[in-house]
């Protein structure tokens, strides 16, 4: 019995557009154990549901192997299918059906019995809250409630890893902390191993206990939040002055307090990069009140992965997801 859950070996992936070759994927080595929750995070047009439906078998890879619960992708593919469950996009489940009957035959399709299948369905309507609308047709859900079925769906046969491209488009700020909390629950309860793809940055944030950071085809970085952080961006101390002239004696004074600070000026701010922000602040606020420095207000912010991105690539995630929901910075 191996731990490890996915292993891609230079999985590579193109497309001919208009006699243009558009590498999707390119040389991707990804290892995922077993009972993981990872986030694929990146901008648009990224690779990040190519990759997903390489390793789900929906798409054959133009080059490299991946090896998915223990099955070649490609040699088997049938053998990965039957082991995992995968939550597109798309809305999976048809419109016609109760919820609770969708389940069901989902179920029988992957060859449970009719009481297994029944038994599993309740499990599932009772873990991801759907009680009050499991009879009810599946077109008078909410977004919400769909999203939640479609997982259900993903669920019915019990993988042992489960994919979900972009689990959380398309719903309000509340259902979408509503779906993070269904998804550490599931993984908590089963041992799910989930990998989830997300241009959401607070989402793979505060879900993920692994973060892979795609850009153009590629992994850029691959760690926890808290150590990408860490590695890639400091605290931010933003302190902001009535005058210019303030900002500018206000730098020098900075910059003896914080030795090695990484100090940028405009006008009449003056904005730092630094390690332990939350300590650094009150001996710079001391430091500038001994030098009749007047502060006319001061922020300390911890990095976020959209920092992590930036320091990257030079680009911002916002920037290039702006628009899409759930962007907005945490308050
Ligand atoms: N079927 C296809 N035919 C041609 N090009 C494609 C096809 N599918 C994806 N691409 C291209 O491959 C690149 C990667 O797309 P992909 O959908 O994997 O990105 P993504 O990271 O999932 O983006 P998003 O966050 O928008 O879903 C893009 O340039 C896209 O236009």
């Amino acid at each position: 019995m191996t731990s490890t859950m996915i292993h891609t070996h230079a999985l590579t992936r193109h497309f001919t557009v208009k006699k243009q070759t558009v590498e999707a994927v390119r040389e991707l080595d990804l290892h995922v154990g077993k009972g993981e929750l990872v986030a694929l995070l990146g901008p648009n047009g990224a690779g990040k549901s190519t990759t997903l439906r390489m390793l789900t078998t929906l798409l054959r890879p133009t080059s490299g192997t991946a090896e998915v619960a223990g099955h070649d992708v490609v040699a088997d593919p049938r053998g990965v299918r039957r082991r995992i469950g995968y939550i597109g996009q798309g809305n999976g489940a048809g419109h016609s059906q109760r919820a609770r009957d969708e389940l069901v035959s989902h179920g029988r399709a992957y060859g449970l019995s009719v009481a297994a299948a029944r038994e599993r369905a309740a499990a599932l309507i009772g873990s991801l809250d759907l009680d009050s609308v499991a009879d009810r047709v599946v077109s008078s859900l909410s977004g919400g409630q769909r999203r939640r079925l479609d997982i259900a769906m993903g669920l019915i046969h019990a993988p042992e890893l489960l994919f979900l491209d972009e689990p959380s488009t398309g719903l309000d700020p509340q259902n979408r902390a509503n779906l993070a909390e269904h998804i550490v629950r599931l993984r908590a309860e089963h041992g799910t191993t989930m990998v989830l793809t997300t241009h959401y940055l607070e989402e793979a944030d505060q879900l993920a206990e692994r973060v892979i950071v795609i850009d153009h085809g590629r992994v850029i970085a691959d760690d926890t939040p808290a150590r990408l952080k860490a590695a890639h961006a400091g605290d931010r101390i933003s302190l902001l002055f009535d005058h210019e002239h303030e900002a500018q004696r206000a730098a020098d004074r900075v910059l003896a307090v914080a030795d090695g600070a990484e100090l940028t000026r405009a006008g009449a701010r003056v904005d730092l990069r630094v390690d332990g922000g939350a300590a650094l602040a009150p001996k710079l606020l001391r430091g500038l009140d001994e030098a009749h420095i007047p502060v006319a207000s001061v922020e300390v912010v911890r990095p976020t992965l959209d920092d992590v991105f930036l320091a990257l690539t030079g680009r911002s995630l916002r920037e290039e997801s702006a628009g899409g929901p759930g962007l907005e910075r945490a308050a």
